[in-house]
């Protein structure tokens, strides 16, 4: 299996508090992760505020225990006039392993905002 795509954005331990009823990790505490990952790609391209607009094709493959090292990758596919797209994988490592697995990933894509909330350019 190839490994992550882009770079390191996040790494997190998954918590007790992080568990739903069953004790899997939330699916939506995995995607405020990517969410937040995928944010600092976006910013650092535009140098400012960006904003999601929308996550595309989510997908989770696995589930995540409590004690597994998190890690989120992201990478900047395309850009348009004030959008960016990031691809976005969340990887699992038990913590006492080297093996990571892939467990969840999707497309972001962010939106260049100005002071008023209102879309800028990317680049400029
Ligand atoms: C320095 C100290 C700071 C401290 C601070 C720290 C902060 C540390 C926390 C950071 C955390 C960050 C990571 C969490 C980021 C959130 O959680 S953001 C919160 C959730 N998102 C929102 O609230 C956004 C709500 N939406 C909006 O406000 C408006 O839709 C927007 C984004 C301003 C866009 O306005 P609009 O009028 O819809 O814009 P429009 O011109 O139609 O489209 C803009 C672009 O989006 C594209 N687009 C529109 N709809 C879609 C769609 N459905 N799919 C794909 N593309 C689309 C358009 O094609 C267009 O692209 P370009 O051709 O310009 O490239």
């Amino acid at each position: 299996m190839s490994g992550p795509v882009g770079q390191p954005v996040i790494r997190m331990t998954a918590m007790p508090a992080d568990t739903n009823a069953y004790g899997d990790i939330f699916g939506g505490w995995l995607m405020a992760l990517m969410d937040s990952g995928a944010g600092l790609a976006a910013s650092l391209l535009c140098r400012g505020r960006a904003v999601t607009i929308a996550m595309d094709g989510m997908q989770f493959h696995q589930p995540v225990a409590v004690g597994d090292e998190v890690s989120v990758y992201a990478e900047v596919t395309a850009t348009g006039s004030s959008s960016i797209k990031i691809a976005v994988e969340a990887w699992r490592r038990h913590r006492h392993e080297e093996t990571r697995v892939k467990v969840t990933e999707a497309q972001f894509t962010f939106v260049a905002i100005d002071d008023n909330g209102r879309p800028r350019p990317v680049h400029g």
